[in-house]
Protein backbone atom coordinates (compact mmCIF):
# COMPACT_ATOMS: atom_id res chain seq x y z
CA UNK A 1 0.00 0.00 0.00
CA UNK A 2 1.37 3.63 -0.93
CA UNK A 3 -0.09 6.91 0.69
CA UNK A 4 1.94 10.31 -0.40
CA UNK A 5 1.18 14.03 1.04
CA UNK A 6 2.56 16.67 0.50
CA UNK A 7 2.78 20.12 2.97
CA UNK A 8 3.33 24.01 2.10
CA UNK A 9 6.69 26.19 3.10
CA UNK A 10 5.45 29.11 4.51
CA UNK A 11 6.86 32.95 4.57
CA UNK A 12 5.98 35.06 7.90
CA UNK A 13 4.79 38.39 6.33
CA UNK A 14 4.83 39.93 10.11
CA UNK A 15 5.67 38.93 13.56
CA UNK A 16 7.82 36.13 13.34
CA UNK A 17 9.77 35.51 17.04
CA UNK A 18 7.30 37.63 18.85
CA UNK A 19 4.48 35.23 17.85
CA UNK A 20 6.54 32.89 20.46
CA UNK A 21 6.26 35.60 23.36
CA UNK A 22 2.13 35.84 23.01
CA UNK A 23 2.15 38.35 19.90
CA UNK A 24 0.19 38.54 16.67
CA UNK A 25 1.86 37.18 13.39
CA UNK A 26 0.74 36.99 9.55
CA UNK A 27 1.95 33.80 8.09
CA UNK A 28 1.15 32.79 4.45
CA UNK A 29 1.73 29.04 2.66
CA UNK A 30 3.97 29.06 -0.55
CA UNK A 31 3.99 26.87 -3.56
CA UNK A 32 7.15 25.16 -2.42
CA UNK A 33 6.37 21.47 -1.22
CA UNK A 34 7.59 19.20 1.00
CA UNK A 35 6.12 15.17 -0.49
CA UNK A 36 6.26 12.33 1.47
CA UNK A 37 5.65 8.86 0.15
CA UNK A 38 4.88 6.00 2.51
CA UNK A 39 4.89 2.37 1.67
CA UNK A 40 3.43 -0.14 3.88
CA UNK A 41 4.05 -3.95 2.84
CA UNK A 42 1.81 -5.70 2.54
CA UNK A 43 0.82 -7.88 5.55
CA UNK A 44 2.34 -11.35 3.99
CA UNK A 45 5.41 -9.96 3.23
CA UNK A 46 6.22 -7.84 6.12
CA UNK A 47 7.08 -11.14 8.09
CA UNK A 48 10.39 -10.88 5.46
CA UNK A 49 10.48 -7.16 5.68
CA UNK A 50 11.37 -6.11 9.18
CA UNK A 51 12.73 -2.68 9.00
CA UNK A 52 11.79 1.07 8.94
CA UNK A 53 13.75 3.04 6.19
CA UNK A 54 13.70 6.90 5.61
CA UNK A 55 15.08 7.59 2.41
CA UNK A 56 16.02 11.63 1.81
CA UNK A 57 16.18 11.35 -1.82
CA UNK A 58 16.90 15.32 -2.39
CA UNK A 59 20.51 13.75 -0.65
CA UNK A 60 20.90 10.45 -1.66
CA UNK A 61 20.46 9.36 1.79
CA UNK A 62 19.47 6.73 3.87
CA UNK A 63 18.41 5.13 7.17
CA UNK A 64 17.49 2.05 8.13
CA UNK A 65 16.21 0.32 11.23
CA UNK A 66 15.12 -3.12 11.95
CA UNK A 67 11.39 -2.92 13.93
CA UNK A 68 13.27 -5.28 16.72
CA UNK A 69 15.76 -2.19 17.32
CA UNK A 70 13.06 0.07 17.44
CA UNK A 71 10.98 -2.04 19.78
CA UNK A 72 14.35 -2.29 22.57
CA UNK A 73 15.13 1.31 22.50
CA UNK A 74 11.81 3.13 22.38
CA UNK A 75 9.36 2.94 25.31
CA UNK A 76 6.02 2.41 23.26
CA UNK A 77 3.45 5.27 25.08
CA UNK A 78 1.32 7.03 22.95
CA UNK A 79 -1.50 6.20 20.12
CA UNK A 80 -3.01 8.22 17.16
CA UNK A 81 -6.04 10.10 18.94
CA UNK A 82 -4.00 11.91 21.64
CA UNK A 83 -0.83 13.58 20.28
CA UNK A 84 1.63 14.00 23.61
CA UNK A 85 4.95 15.80 23.07
CA UNK A 86 7.82 13.68 23.28
CA UNK A 87 9.51 13.09 26.85
CA UNK A 88 13.37 13.99 27.54
CA UNK A 89 14.22 10.44 28.44
CA UNK A 90 12.62 9.18 25.38
CA UNK A 91 14.30 12.00 22.90
CA UNK A 92 17.17 10.34 24.11
CA UNK A 93 16.42 6.77 23.41
CA UNK A 94 16.01 8.31 20.17
CA UNK A 95 19.32 9.95 19.96
CA UNK A 96 20.79 6.80 20.53
CA UNK A 97 19.15 5.18 17.40
CA UNK A 98 20.34 8.43 15.31
CA UNK A 99 24.09 8.51 16.47
CA UNK A 100 23.88 4.53 15.30
CA UNK A 101 22.94 5.83 11.57
CA UNK A 102 26.28 7.86 11.17
CA UNK A 103 25.28 10.99 10.04
CA UNK A 104 27.67 12.66 7.74
CA UNK A 105 29.33 15.27 9.82
CA UNK A 106 28.44 17.89 7.28
CA UNK A 107 24.69 16.87 7.24
CA UNK A 108 24.82 16.49 11.16
CA UNK A 109 22.13 19.34 10.95
CA UNK A 110 19.53 16.45 9.60
CA UNK A 111 20.22 14.42 13.70
CA UNK A 112 16.93 16.77 15.16
CA UNK A 113 14.77 15.87 11.70
CA UNK A 114 15.46 12.27 12.09
CA UNK A 115 15.23 12.32 16.04
CA UNK A 116 11.35 13.60 14.78
CA UNK A 117 10.96 11.54 11.94
CA UNK A 118 11.30 8.58 14.59
CA UNK A 119 9.04 9.99 17.05
CA UNK A 120 6.16 10.62 15.14
CA UNK A 121 6.06 7.48 12.91
CA UNK A 122 6.62 5.24 15.71
CA UNK A 123 3.75 7.41 17.80
CA UNK A 124 1.34 7.41 14.87
CA UNK A 125 1.93 4.02 13.37
CA UNK A 126 3.76 1.90 16.25
CA UNK A 127 6.45 -0.41 15.36
CA UNK A 128 6.01 -1.82 11.63
CA UNK A 129 8.25 -2.19 8.68
CA UNK A 130 7.50 1.13 5.81
CA UNK A 131 9.44 2.74 3.87
CA UNK A 132 9.62 6.61 3.77
CA UNK A 133 10.92 8.64 1.22
CA UNK A 134 10.92 12.54 1.10
CA UNK A 135 11.95 15.03 -1.21
CA UNK A 136 11.52 18.71 -0.45
CA UNK A 137 11.32 21.97 -3.04
CA UNK A 138 12.07 24.13 0.54
CA UNK A 139 15.47 25.26 1.25
CA UNK A 140 16.28 23.68 4.73
CA UNK A 141 17.31 25.81 7.58
CA UNK A 142 16.59 28.64 5.71
CA UNK A 143 13.01 30.55 6.90
CA UNK A 144 10.48 28.98 4.79
CA UNK A 145 9.58 26.30 7.07
CA UNK A 146 11.32 23.60 6.17
CA UNK A 147 10.62 21.97 9.24
CA UNK A 148 7.33 22.19 9.44
CA UNK A 149 6.31 21.25 5.97
CA UNK A 150 8.21 18.17 6.72
CA UNK A 151 6.47 17.94 10.52
CA UNK A 152 2.94 18.40 8.51
CA UNK A 153 3.90 16.26 5.53
CA UNK A 154 5.21 13.50 7.02
CA UNK A 155 2.02 13.15 10.02
CA UNK A 156 -0.24 14.07 6.83
CA UNK A 157 1.21 10.40 5.05
CA UNK A 158 1.35 8.64 8.37
CA UNK A 159 -2.68 9.52 9.37
CA UNK A 160 -3.81 9.20 6.13
CA UNK A 161 -2.81 5.35 5.84
CA UNK A 162 -5.03 4.57 8.57
CA UNK A 163 -8.07 6.52 6.79
CA UNK A 164 -10.22 3.51 5.82
CA UNK A 165 -11.45 4.71 2.92
CA UNK A 166 -8.61 4.67 0.28
CA UNK A 167 -10.62 4.69 -3.21
CA UNK A 168 -7.90 5.74 -5.36
CA UNK A 169 -9.38 9.54 -6.37
CA UNK A 170 -7.19 11.69 -9.14
CA UNK A 171 -4.78 14.02 -7.99
CA UNK A 172 -4.09 15.66 -4.11
CA UNK A 173 -7.23 15.92 -1.95
CA UNK A 174 -7.32 17.99 1.39
CA UNK A 175 -8.07 15.90 4.85
CA UNK A 176 -11.18 16.68 6.75
CA UNK A 177 -11.01 18.96 9.45
CA UNK A 178 -11.03 16.85 11.91
CA UNK A 179 -7.69 14.97 10.53
CA UNK A 180 -6.08 18.03 9.84
CA UNK A 181 -6.94 18.96 13.47
CA UNK A 182 -4.84 16.15 14.52
CA UNK A 183 -2.27 16.46 12.05
CA UNK A 184 -1.41 19.93 13.17
CA UNK A 185 -0.96 18.89 16.70
CA UNK A 186 1.13 15.72 15.78
CA UNK A 187 2.99 18.58 13.57
CA UNK A 188 3.66 20.78 16.32
CA UNK A 189 4.53 18.20 18.64
CA UNK A 190 7.68 17.06 15.95
CA UNK A 191 8.34 21.00 15.83
CA UNK A 192 9.05 20.96 19.49
CA UNK A 193 11.89 18.56 18.61
CA UNK A 194 13.32 20.58 16.20
CA UNK A 195 12.54 23.92 17.82
CA UNK A 196 12.48 23.60 21.26
CA UNK A 197 9.89 26.27 21.99
CA UNK A 198 7.58 26.84 18.70
CA UNK A 199 4.68 29.17 18.79
CA UNK A 200 3.04 26.67 16.44
CA UNK A 201 2.26 28.95 13.45
CA UNK A 202 4.43 27.35 10.88
CA UNK A 203 2.47 23.93 11.23
CA UNK A 204 -0.37 25.44 11.41
CA UNK A 205 -0.30 27.17 8.25
CA UNK A 206 1.28 24.71 6.44
CA UNK A 207 -1.40 22.45 7.38
CA UNK A 208 -4.47 24.83 6.82
CA UNK A 209 -2.87 27.14 4.07
CA UNK A 210 -3.73 30.40 3.16
CA UNK A 211 -3.24 33.33 4.97
CA UNK A 212 -3.25 33.10 8.60
CA UNK A 213 -3.56 35.83 11.39
CA UNK A 214 -2.00 33.36 14.19
CA UNK A 215 -2.08 34.67 17.89
CA UNK A 216 -1.41 32.01 21.10
CA UNK A 217 -2.76 29.24 19.62
CA UNK A 218 -5.83 30.87 17.86
CA UNK A 219 -5.84 30.74 13.84
CA UNK A 220 -7.52 33.21 11.98
CA UNK A 221 -7.72 32.94 8.30
CA UNK A 222 -7.30 35.89 6.41
CA UNK A 223 -8.82 36.65 3.05
CA UNK A 224 -6.15 39.03 1.23
CA UNK A 225 -8.34 41.67 -0.96
CA UNK A 226 -5.26 43.32 -2.94
CA UNK A 227 -2.16 41.73 -4.73
CA UNK A 228 0.77 40.81 -2.53
CA UNK A 229 4.12 39.74 -4.61
CA UNK A 230 7.28 38.96 -2.82
CA UNK A 231 10.86 38.24 -3.90
CA UNK A 232 12.13 35.52 -2.27
CA UNK A 233 16.25 36.04 -1.14
CA UNK A 234 17.72 33.06 0.22
CA UNK A 235 21.11 34.59 1.61
CA UNK A 236 22.33 30.92 1.72
CA UNK A 237 23.46 31.83 5.34
CA UNK A 238 22.62 28.32 7.02
CA UNK A 239 21.21 29.00 10.80
CA UNK A 240 19.08 27.17 13.42
CA UNK A 241 15.56 28.43 14.01
CA UNK A 242 16.25 26.94 17.92
CA UNK A 243 19.50 28.27 18.61
CA UNK A 244 17.62 31.69 17.21
CA UNK A 245 14.61 31.23 19.53
CA UNK A 246 16.58 30.59 22.52
CA UNK A 247 18.53 33.76 21.67
CA UNK A 248 15.41 35.99 22.07
CA UNK A 249 14.37 34.19 24.88
CA UNK A 250 17.84 35.15 27.26
CA UNK A 251 17.37 38.78 25.90
CA UNK A 252 14.08 38.61 26.92
CA UNK A 253 15.19 37.35 30.64
CA UNK A 254 17.44 40.11 31.21
CA UNK A 255 15.84 42.83 29.69
CA UNK A 256 11.97 42.07 30.42
CA UNK A 257 10.10 45.48 29.78
CA UNK A 258 11.96 46.31 27.35
CA UNK A 259 11.16 43.08 25.24
CA UNK A 260 7.89 43.62 26.06
CA UNK A 261 7.24 46.93 24.42
CA UNK A 262 9.23 45.29 21.50
CA UNK A 263 6.97 42.43 21.53
CA UNK A 264 3.53 44.81 21.79
CA UNK A 265 4.89 47.22 18.70
CA UNK A 266 5.21 44.21 16.37
CA UNK A 267 1.82 42.72 17.77
CA UNK A 268 0.05 46.29 16.84
CA UNK A 269 2.22 45.57 12.79
CA UNK A 270 0.63 42.08 12.21
CA UNK A 271 -2.99 43.46 13.37
CA UNK A 272 -2.20 46.50 10.99
CA UNK A 273 -1.30 44.57 8.28
CA UNK A 274 -3.66 41.70 8.67
CA UNK A 275 -6.24 44.89 8.29
CA UNK A 276 -4.64 46.24 5.09
CA UNK A 277 -4.24 43.28 3.29
CA UNK A 278 -8.15 42.50 4.18
CA UNK A 279 -9.61 46.03 3.66
CA UNK A 280 -12.14 46.34 1.26
CA UNK A 281 -12.45 50.27 1.62
CA UNK A 282 -11.76 52.49 -1.51
CA UNK A 283 -7.86 52.97 -0.71
CA UNK A 284 -5.80 52.47 -3.50
CA UNK A 285 -3.80 49.47 -4.00
CA UNK A 286 -0.59 51.64 -4.12
CA UNK A 287 -1.58 53.75 -0.45
CA UNK A 288 -1.60 49.83 0.94
CA UNK A 289 1.35 48.90 -0.71
CA UNK A 290 3.09 52.12 0.29
CA UNK A 291 1.71 51.22 4.15
CA UNK A 292 2.86 47.44 3.98
CA UNK A 293 6.51 48.78 3.01
CA UNK A 294 6.56 51.24 6.27
CA UNK A 295 5.20 48.20 8.48
CA UNK A 296 7.63 45.69 6.90
CA UNK A 297 10.27 48.57 7.86
CA UNK A 298 9.46 48.81 11.71
CA UNK A 299 9.33 45.36 11.97
CA UNK A 300 12.49 44.52 10.59
CA UNK A 301 14.04 47.44 12.84
CA UNK A 302 12.39 45.59 16.14
CA UNK A 303 13.90 42.14 14.88
CA UNK A 304 17.47 43.58 14.71
CA UNK A 305 16.63 44.90 18.58
CA UNK A 306 15.60 41.58 18.77
CA UNK A 307 19.27 40.48 17.72
CA UNK A 308 18.10 37.72 14.82
CA UNK A 309 19.22 39.69 12.19
CA UNK A 310 22.40 39.25 10.06
CA UNK A 311 25.02 40.93 7.80
CA UNK A 312 24.06 39.26 5.11
CA UNK A 313 20.17 40.61 5.41
CA UNK A 314 21.59 43.91 5.63
CA UNK A 315 22.96 43.43 2.74
CA UNK A 316 19.73 42.69 1.42
CA UNK A 317 17.87 45.33 2.35
CA UNK A 318 20.38 47.74 1.62
CA UNK A 319 20.89 47.15 -2.29
CA UNK A 320 16.93 46.86 -2.45
CA UNK A 321 16.69 49.58 -1.28
CA UNK A 322 18.82 51.51 -3.82
CA UNK A 323 16.30 50.03 -6.02
CA UNK A 324 13.74 51.64 -3.67
CA UNK A 325 12.08 48.37 -2.63
CA UNK A 326 12.07 47.36 0.41
CA UNK A 327 12.93 44.10 2.91
CA UNK A 328 12.22 41.91 5.72
CA UNK A 329 13.83 39.28 6.85
CA UNK A 330 11.28 36.16 7.45
CA UNK A 331 11.21 32.74 9.50
CA UNK A 332 13.83 33.06 12.00
CA UNK A 333 16.50 35.47 10.54
CA UNK A 334 19.91 35.08 11.62
CA UNK A 335 20.72 34.93 7.56
CA UNK A 336 18.42 32.36 5.64
CA UNK A 337 15.95 33.87 3.41
CA UNK A 338 14.63 37.69 3.28
CA UNK A 339 11.17 39.09 1.60
CA UNK A 340 11.13 41.74 -0.70
CA UNK A 341 8.04 43.65 -1.26
CA UNK A 342 6.97 44.16 -5.07
CA UNK A 343 4.51 46.79 -5.65
CA UNK A 344 2.39 46.41 -8.37
CA UNK A 345 3.51 49.60 -10.12
CA UNK A 346 7.50 48.42 -9.90
CA UNK A 347 8.84 47.79 -13.48
CA UNK A 348 10.08 44.35 -14.36
CA UNK A 349 13.48 45.95 -15.15
CA UNK A 350 13.82 47.12 -11.72
CA UNK A 351 13.66 44.18 -10.36
CA UNK A 352 15.75 42.53 -12.86
CA UNK A 353 18.33 45.08 -11.62
CA UNK A 354 18.01 44.63 -8.23
CA UNK A 355 18.05 40.61 -8.27
CA UNK A 356 21.23 41.02 -10.73
CA UNK A 357 22.69 42.49 -7.63
CA UNK A 358 21.56 40.30 -5.27
CA UNK A 359 22.63 37.59 -7.21
CA UNK A 360 26.34 39.19 -7.68
CA UNK A 361 26.69 39.09 -3.66
CA UNK A 362 25.57 34.80 -4.15
CA UNK A 363 22.45 35.13 -2.89
CA UNK A 364 19.93 33.14 -4.72
CA UNK A 365 16.38 34.74 -5.46
CA UNK A 366 13.10 33.50 -6.48
CA UNK A 367 9.11 34.47 -6.19
CA UNK A 368 6.75 32.13 -4.98
CA UNK A 369 2.89 32.59 -5.09
CA UNK A 370 1.55 32.93 -1.79
CA UNK A 371 -1.47 31.56 -0.06
CA UNK A 372 -2.32 28.56 -1.45
CA UNK A 373 -3.26 25.27 0.17
CA UNK A 374 -2.22 23.63 2.92
CA UNK A 375 -1.55 19.96 3.49
CA UNK A 376 -2.84 17.46 1.27
CA UNK A 377 -2.93 14.01 0.37
CA UNK A 378 -3.03 11.24 -2.50
CA UNK A 379 -3.99 7.82 -2.38
N1 LIG B 1 12.96 17.36 4.30
C1 LIG B 1 13.53 17.21 5.50
N2 LIG B 1 14.01 16.01 5.89
C2 LIG B 1 14.58 15.84 7.10
N3 LIG B 1 14.72 16.82 8.01
C3 LIG B 1 14.27 18.03 7.68
C4 LIG B 1 13.66 18.29 6.42
N4 LIG B 1 13.32 19.58 6.39
C5 LIG B 1 13.71 20.11 7.57
N5 LIG B 1 14.28 19.20 8.35
C6 LIG B 1 14.80 19.38 9.71
O1 LIG B 1 14.51 20.71 10.09
C7 LIG B 1 15.72 21.45 10.36
C8 LIG B 1 15.58 22.87 9.87
O2 LIG B 1 14.58 23.47 10.65
P1 LIG B 1 14.64 24.98 11.09
O3 LIG B 1 13.43 25.21 11.86
O4 LIG B 1 15.96 25.30 11.71
O5 LIG B 1 14.59 25.78 9.70
P2 LIG B 1 13.33 26.12 8.79
O6 LIG B 1 12.14 25.40 9.31
O7 LIG B 1 13.71 25.88 7.38
O8 LIG B 1 13.17 27.69 9.00
P3 LIG B 1 12.09 28.48 9.92
O9 LIG B 1 11.86 27.63 11.12
O10 LIG B 1 12.79 29.76 10.25
O11 LIG B 1 10.93 28.68 9.04
C9 LIG B 1 16.81 20.69 9.63
O12 LIG B 1 18.05 20.89 10.27
C10 LIG B 1 16.32 19.24 9.75
O13 LIG B 1 16.69 18.70 10.99
C1 LIG C 1 10.99 32.35 14.75
C2 LIG C 1 9.58 31.80 14.71
O1 LIG C 1 8.69 32.81 15.19
C3 LIG C 1 9.12 31.52 13.28
C4 LIG C 1 10.01 30.59 12.51
O2 LIG C 1 9.47 30.42 11.21
C5 LIG C 1 9.51 30.57 15.57
C6 LIG C 1 8.09 30.12 15.89
O3 LIG C 1 7.16 30.92 15.81
O4 LIG C 1 7.95 28.95 16.24
MG1 LIG D 1 11.48 25.59 11.26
Amino acid sequence: MEVKARAPGKIILAGEHAVVHGSTAVAAAIDLYTYVTLRLPLQSAAENNDRLTLQLKDLSLEFSWSVARLKEVIPFDSNTSTPASCSGDTLKSIAVLVEEQNIPEEKIWLSSGISTFLWLYTSIRGFNPATVIITTELPYGSGLGSSAAFCVALTSALIASSISDKTHREGWCSLDETNLELLNKWAFEGEKIIHGKPSGIDNTVSAYGNMIKFCSGEITRLQSNMPLRMLITNTKVGRNTKALVSGVSERTVRHPYAMKSVFNAVDSISKELAAIIQSKDEVSVTEKEESIKELMEINQGLLQSMGVSHSSIDTVIRTTLKHKLTSKLTGAGGGGCVLTLLPTVVSGTVVDKAVEELESYGFQCFTASIGGNGAEICF
